[in-house]
């Protein structure tokens, strides 16, 4: 057991890490910070929701020079919300510090950006679009930066990331430290990120699986036009208290929370063709718990922390192994429980198989449950309810209002009549979703990976479109394949 009070850090950040509630340290913070501390380079994989950012966050912060009101630090992350959750998480390990830390990406106003750049922050964590966009308008000036951090490393190293990586990268001192999490990391990815880095120290928490064990997880197999109803039921059954239900693409997310909000569940959609505000708005109603689905593209899949995230939905089956990893890591959490139920077509239980392959972890098949099952979920959830407002609730102002009712009816039946109003019976309302096709598997995913198309020596190559590529790992048709993701969020 290693307790953060232990570490070799300065007191405002041992100050700022108990007020977070932070008392022992997790694993891959354990094993990486004293590492980090010393200069080092540092891959670092953990399992989601593990407490990678703090991992990276508090050496970080340890080496800033707080009297320096220039840029001394980087972290660019794939997605504009993950860029704003690191940056405040970054802000509450610095706040004894007076660090300033200072988040930057697309979407944003980028006036409003400038002025905020021009107030001296030493941290910059951002979406590579919107960083290089500043940086080539001269408003971000990287030459006093010493640490780079990539966070979901293999995201960012991935096809559609890497050039803007390393635009990015130029910009920096030769002499600097570079910092890479995630939860995956497969080795064609690793081999790339390797070589941005001086003798990186490699840490990989010793674990078989590469997800956490406390996500319950299981596959319904059944056919695409019953997907919908099968999902709605198992919401009826499980009463998530927060669900997150990704969807294939960005049409889908759109058809899919307007289809639960016609059957009464408080849903709404993000994706990468929302307007920044919008998605904002989602985000934070969800938070609030004003909304408890979000239904999401995989511009959710990365990162996000949110609090009582109890089950995540594989509506559609995610494009690659990675990205389920990431995607029911939404739940389970800093040690507490989750539930992860994947969608499966007959054809597509291929796809199904090599997901498990790379997880080294078997789902738990779930039947599709039937009307009467939900029907019987939400009265169970109705009977607990009424069992703890028996036991919790002031209810002196409606027992006057009993006794009439029960003067004058049958007991038994006066509790029926309330239990039917009160439940929420399974709604069958017809919906409009789009079919979508199965997904194919891919031959062989190993060679797949930087097939040919990437070497040490042969860096620049053209592509279909003639279109200059610095390094690439994914071959074309990957990249075909990953173009419904919502990637380029900056
Ligand atoms: N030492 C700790 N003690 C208690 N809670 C912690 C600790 N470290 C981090 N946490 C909390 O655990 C949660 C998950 O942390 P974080 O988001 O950094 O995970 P992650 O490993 O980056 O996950 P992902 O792979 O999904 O990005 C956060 O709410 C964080 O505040
Ligand atoms: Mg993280």
């Amino acid at each position: 057991m290693t307790l953060f009070q232990d570490f070799e850090i300065s007191q405002p950040l041992k100050k700022a890490i108990s007020k977070m509630g932070f008392e022992e340290a997790t694993p891959i913070q354990a094993q990486t910070i004293p590492v980090t501390l010393e200069g080092n380079d540092v891959i670092g994989q953990a399992q989601t929701g593990t407490g990678k950012t703090a991992a990276f966050g508090i050496p970080l912060i340890e080496k800033i020079d707080v009297n320096n009101p220039r840029i001394q630090a980087i972290v660019i992350a794939p997605t504009r919300e993950l860029a704003i959750q690191v940056s405040e998480e970054l802000y509450k390990i610095g706040y004894y510090k007076r660090v300033q830390v200072l988040s930057v990406y697309g979407g944003q106003e980028i006036g409003r950006q400038i002025r905020a750049l021009k107030k001296g922050p030493q941290i910059i964590v951002g979406t590579p679009g919107r960083m290089l966009d500043h940086i080539n308008r001269k408003t971000i000036r990287l030459q006093d930066v010493q640490t780079v951090v990539l966070d979901e490393a293999d995201e960012m190293l991935n096809m559609g990331f890497i050039e803007d990586i390393e635009s990015i990268l130029k910009e920096v001192p030769s002499e600097h430290q570079t910092l890479l999490f995630s939860a995956t990391m497969p080795k064609p990815i690793q081999a790339i990120a390797e070589r941005f880095m001086h003798e990186p120290k490699v840490i990989k928490t010793k674990s078989k699986e590469v997800t956490v064990a406390n996500i319950e997880q299981y596959y319904i197999e059944t056919q695409e036009q019953k997907k919908f109803d099968a999902l709605t039921r198992l919401l009826d059954i499980q009463a998530p208290e927060l669900a997150i239900v990704f969807g294939r693409t960005k049409r889908r997310v759109d058809e899919l929370s307007e289809a639960l909000q016609t059957r009464g569940y408080a849903a709404q959609g993000i994706h990468g063709d929302l307007t920044q505000g919008k998605r904002m708005k989602v985000l934070r109603q969800f938070k609030e718990r004003s909304i408890d689905i979000l239904v999401a593209t995989d511009v959710a899949a990365r990162g996000l922390d949110i609090s009582g995230v109890s089950h995540v939905y594989n509506f559609d089956l995610p494009q690659d192994p990675e990205s389920y990893v990431h995607r029911i890591g939404r739940t389970g959490r800093a040690g507490k429980q989750g539930k992860a139920m994947t969608f499966v077509t007959p054809r597509e239980i291929p796809h199904l198989k090599n997901v498990e392959a790379t997880t080294k972890r078997r789902m738990e098949p779930m039947k599709v449950p039937s009307l009467d099952d939900a029907l019987e979920g939400q009265q169970r959830l109705i009977f607990d309810q009424i069992t703890s407002a028996i036991n919790e609730e002031n209810l002196s102002s409606y027992e006057q209002m009993a006794e009439n009712l029960l003067e004058k009816n049958d007991a038994a039946k006066v509790v029926a009549a309330a239990l039917k109003l009160m439940t929420k019976e399974p709604d069958t309302t017809p919906v409009k979703l789009t079919s979508e096709p199965p997904l194919q598997v891919k031959k062989d995913r190993k060679k797949s990976y930087g097939k040919g198309n990437y070497s040490k020596n042969k860096r620049n190559y053209r592509n279909k479109d003639g279109r200059q590529q610095s390094s690439r790992s994914y071959d074309m048709k990957q990249r075909r394949s990953r173009t419904n993701k919502t990637r380029k969020s900056s």
